[in-house]
Formats: C-alpha cells, structure tokens, sequence
C-alpha cells in the first residue's frame, strides 16, 4: 500500500489526471470506487457476503452520494434488499451521480433522507454512509447529523469520509464538532491526511480501495512536488544505519551526550541514554550534575557517565569532536543554569534534541527560535507546542468551520518554517515537519493503536532514540521520523502493561525484524527475473 496521504486537491488532481489521459472516464472511476467499496465491506465481514441481508445507503448531494448510488445496485445485483435515500435533490446532482441515481432508480426508490431514520424499524444489517466525501466545505445541519446520528449501529460504513469530517485534516467542521462515527470507512484511492491525523476516534479501521490510477497516469512518482506530500511514516527494512558495519569502530558510529537533572531527577536522561545506545549509537554518555552522578553510577554500565557543573564545563565537554549529538531536557527542570547550558549546546552548532524542559526554557525567551539551526529537532507534545507556538496552537483549536480545514500537519509545517528546523509534534497522530515543508504522519491510530504508550519517560525514550539515530548520521527529518515509528513499534514488539524501561530493550526485536524483512526483499529482488 503506498505511504502517501493526500489532500482533497490533490486526490482530485490524480484522478483529473487519469480521466485527462482519455484511459478512464470519471463515470469509470466512480464504478471501480463503488464495486471496490463492496469488496472491502465483505472483505471486513465475510458472513454479508455469505449471506445477503438489509442495507440502507444514505447517498449526498455530490460525487460521494454517487459512490452511494453505485454501491446500492451492486449490493442489489447479490441480492441484498437495499433502500436509498438522498440528501439534496437529485435534479442538481453532478453528472457522474446522477447517471448512477438514474441506474438505480431502474432497480429501486429514492427516498428523502429525512425519511432515512423509519428505516431503522426495518433492522438494517449494514448502513452506508454516502453522504459527503472529500467536497465537504460547511459543518453538517444540526437536523442532517440528528438523521444520521440514529444510524450509529456496528454496521455502519463511511465511503471515503465519515459526514461531517474534512479529509484534509481529520477534524469534525463545526463549533462543537459533529460527524459520523463509522465503523469502517474507505478510502478511495488513497489515504487521505484526515485519515491519518484529526480526531481519530472517529472509525475504527480504514481500509483503501485501490482506483488503479497508476495505470492511468505515466510518471506519477513525481506528480507532487517533495514538499507538497505528506508520507505515513513507514520504516520498512533495515536500512544499513541501523545495522553496524562489521570493521566499525565504536566512533565510527557516533557519541551521543545527554545531559540529566539533578539528585532524583536523573531518571528521564537514563531512559533516552538507554534508547540511543539500543538503536546503535556506539558510545552514550550521560553528563551529570556533581550531586546526582553518585546517583547515575548505580545504574548505568554501558552509558558512560561525566561530571558537570555547568555550562562552562559543558563547553570543556564539548571541545571533544567525537561528541556528534546532544539531548537536552528530559529531567533537566527550569532554570537559568538549564537556558545557560542550551545556549552552549546551540553555540556549538551540533545536532540536538530539545525535549520537555529545554523546550519550556526556550519558549519562556523573548526570541525563542534565534539560536535554533537545521541540526535542531523540537519534540513538543500539545501543551509544549503551544507555549512555543501559541498563534499556531491557537488558529489549530479555533473551530473548523470551512473545508479544507487547517491541519495539524499544517500546524507543523508552519511551527518548522518558523524555528528554522524539524519539529516532531507528538500525540496519537505524531507529525513531524522540517523547515521545507517536507512532512510524515506516524499514526497511532486504528491497526496502529497501543494506548500503553502513554505511559511516565515514553518520550524521554523517543528522545533518545532521536538523539541516537542523530549520532548514527541519520539527518534530522529521517531521524525523527524514522524513531516515531519505531517507538511506536518497540510499544507493540512488548504489548500490553508496557512501562517506559522496556521500550529500549524492546528495540532489538523490531530490529531483527526489519533486517528479516530485508532479508526477504533481498531474495525476492534477486531472484527476480530480469526483463
Ligand atoms: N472525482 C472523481 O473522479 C471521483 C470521486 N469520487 C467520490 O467523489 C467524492 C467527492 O465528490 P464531490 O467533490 O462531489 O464532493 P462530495 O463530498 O460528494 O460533496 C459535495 C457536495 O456537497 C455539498 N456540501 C458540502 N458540504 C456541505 C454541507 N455541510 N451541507 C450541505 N451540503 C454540503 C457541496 O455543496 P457546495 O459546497 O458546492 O455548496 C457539494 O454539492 C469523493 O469523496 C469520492 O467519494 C469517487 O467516486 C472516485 C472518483
Ligand atoms: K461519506
């Protein structure tokens, strides 16, 4: 499945784009959606396709209500007994609809969707909401979303967009948010960025019905400028820098420094030591204020341990060159002794993960994004990004009440442009951004779901991973991406009464894994026939 998330526009530019090479016409598309729409349903629930049953489709004004239309004569065509209803009239439908409402007007009625919630005494076993996809431009009518609201039942499927939400950003448009909870939707085409990020609470699964538009359209790959598309974050084999080249020396593969807190609040910096040793850099070190290092030699053997006192000695520190990444923040509280040592660390030009205090500190200056440099990466979650980034954070929570609705993709875009480099804006939709616009949703949505992620030092422990990736020589924007999903991973490699120390020891079994998946890519494109 491709890794792209779209925006409206940019799904209706591909899809322009296949009927403009004259190899498919929209009235073809719509078909492939509905038909594909109905395999995914009986896909998702194998007993409707054994045994056909009541289905009621909702179908909308546009497009989307002709996705409707075509699924209701397909589930019809199989025997299932189907009643339609339409929001709207069918007069003004646009002409790829209304030549699928005319079909199905030869095998059935159309009722007024007002009349749709009587059909609930009718026990239907599947409900489809058609209503409206990507072209949502307004909240939902307060009587539309009461009609809808009485189809909330477990077989109830959203084709492409559950009503009422915009697929740009996933969020519900409207003063107190109102759409439909589905529990399928399907994508056409692609994975919408609303898909990925927003309120996603909304469905519990979303599946794609592939449209095929690849063979309409020659060259897609560079369809969309870089930074114009949105990735889900995808780590799919084990790229060489994760694994270690068998003549490395220790150096070769980087020094990562993280710098703790005082006597007691030494904890937070161990985990993301921890982390960044796991994910290979080849030497971590934790710098320590004199007071807490008693504290730190009890529990760290690998991690090797220095003295600091302050920003001077963290200066002396870094005269050493081998020292390629710093973390700075978990732990570390709110002082001027912390702002003093974040000015040395970003003096001295090397890349950095700013992380929960650091990032405090930071937004508390007059002119927080200065010293910041591309070889930064900020790793605020909501309350954090909002002390920095308050217009921002601000213009993200105001209602939505026109699509396509600003993002929290392109909360972090814009947060990136203005600091100057990547941001990784965490939440169950984790979004990293770099000041290019380049931009990677890592989900933790749906299939990806592992709520004992939230658990005490779960960042910390992304941090360091950063940091580590960091000193391996990965780039900022990869490196932040690529450790959102891999947290993400390691949480699921343990499951279920997860606490934030084994996410790091969890690491090298989704390390196995990738160099497994490697593995086989490798014997799979080698063995591959050369045409
Ligand atoms: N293009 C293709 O080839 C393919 C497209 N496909 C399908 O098309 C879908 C997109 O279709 P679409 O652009 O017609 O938009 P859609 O969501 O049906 O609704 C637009 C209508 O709703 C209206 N409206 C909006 N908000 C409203 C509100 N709150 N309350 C009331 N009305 C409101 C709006 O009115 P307007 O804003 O213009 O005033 C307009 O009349 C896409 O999601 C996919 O399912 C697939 O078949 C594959 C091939
Ligand atoms: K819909």
């Amino acid at each position: 499945m491709s890794n792209l998330l779209l925006t409206a526009a940019q799904m209706r530019a591909l899809e322009q784009a296949a009927i403009d090479s004259g190899r498919v016409t929209g009235l073809e598309l719509m078909e492939r959606a509905g038909v594909g729409a109905v395999d995914a349903i009986f896909a998702e629930w194998p007993e409707m396709a054994a045994a056909p049953g009541r289905a009621v489709v909702l179908c909308g004004p546009g497009n989307n209500g002709g996705d409707g239309f075509v699924v209701a004569r397909v589930l019809a065509g199989k025997g299932w007994d189907v009643e339609v209803f339409l929001y709207g009239d069918a007069e003004r439908l646009p002409p790829d609809a209304r030549v699928n409402y005319e079909r199905w007007c030869e095998l059935g009625k159309v009722l007024p969707l007002g009349d749709a919630p009587d059909a609930i005494e009718r026990f239907p076993d599947l409900t489809i909401d058609a209503v409206f996809g990507s072209g949502l431009s307004r909240p939902l009518e307060a009587s539309l979303f009461r009609t809808l609201s009485c189809f909330s039942q477990q077989f109830v499927v959203s084709l492409d967009a559950p009503s009422g939400c915009d697929l740009d950003s996933g969020r519900v448009l409207g003063e107190d948010g109102q759409a439909f909870h589905p529990a399928l939707v399907i994508a056409f085409g692609h994975r919408k960025v609303g898909h990925a990020c927003g309120d996603l609470e909304r469905a519990s699964k979303v599946v794609v019905v592939d449209l095929q538009l690849s063979r309409e359209i020659a060259g897609r790959a560079g369809f969309f400028a870089e930074r114009e598309i949105v990735h889900a974050v995808q780590v799919r084999a084990l790229s060489p820098i994760f694994s270690k080249r068998n003549d490395g020396h220790k150096y070769d593969h980087g020094h990562a420094l993280i710098l703790t807190g005082g006597m007691g609040r030494t904890g937070a910096a161990r985990l993301a030591a921890r982390a960044a040793l796991r994910i290979g850099a080849g030497l971590v070190t934790c710098a320590a204020p004199g007071a807490a290092m008693m504290e730190c030699a009890a529990q760290l053997t690998a991690v090797m341990l220095r003295r600091y006192d302050n920003a001077e000695a963290l200066a002396a520190m870094l005269e050493d060159d081998r020292i390629n990444a710093l973390c700075l923040g978990p732990g570390m509280g709110v002082s001027a002794r912390v702002s003093a040592l974040l000015d040395v660390a970003l003096a001295s030009g090397r890349q950095v993960v700013l992380d929960a205090d650091a990032l405090t500190v930071l937004a508390g200056r007059d002119d927080p994004f200065s010293l910041l440099h591309s070889k930064c990466v900020l790793t605020p979650h909501g309350g954090e990004f909002a002390r920095l980034f308050p217009d921002i954070a601000a213009r993200l929570k105001a209602p939505a009440m026109s699509g396509p609705a600003y993002s929290k993709v392109d909360a972090t875009r814009d947060a990136a442009a203005r600091a100057g480099c990547t941001v990784l804006f965490k939440g169950p939709d984790t979004v990293i951004a770099d000041p290019n616009g380049k931009a990677a949703v890592n989900s933790a949505a749906y299939d990806r779901a592992a709520p004992w992620l939230a658990t005490a030092g779960s960042g910390d422990v992304l941090a360091g991973i950063i940091t580590g990736l960091l000193s391996r020589g990965v780039p900022p924007y990869h490196a932040a991406s690529s450790a959102a999903w891999l947290h993400l991973e390691a949480a699921f490699a343990f499951g279920p009464g997860l606490i934030a120390e084994d996410l790091p020891e969890a690491l090298p079994a989704v390390l196995r894994r990738l160099a497994s998946d490697q593995a086989a890519f490798e014997a799979v494109t080698t063995s591959r026939p050369s045409t």
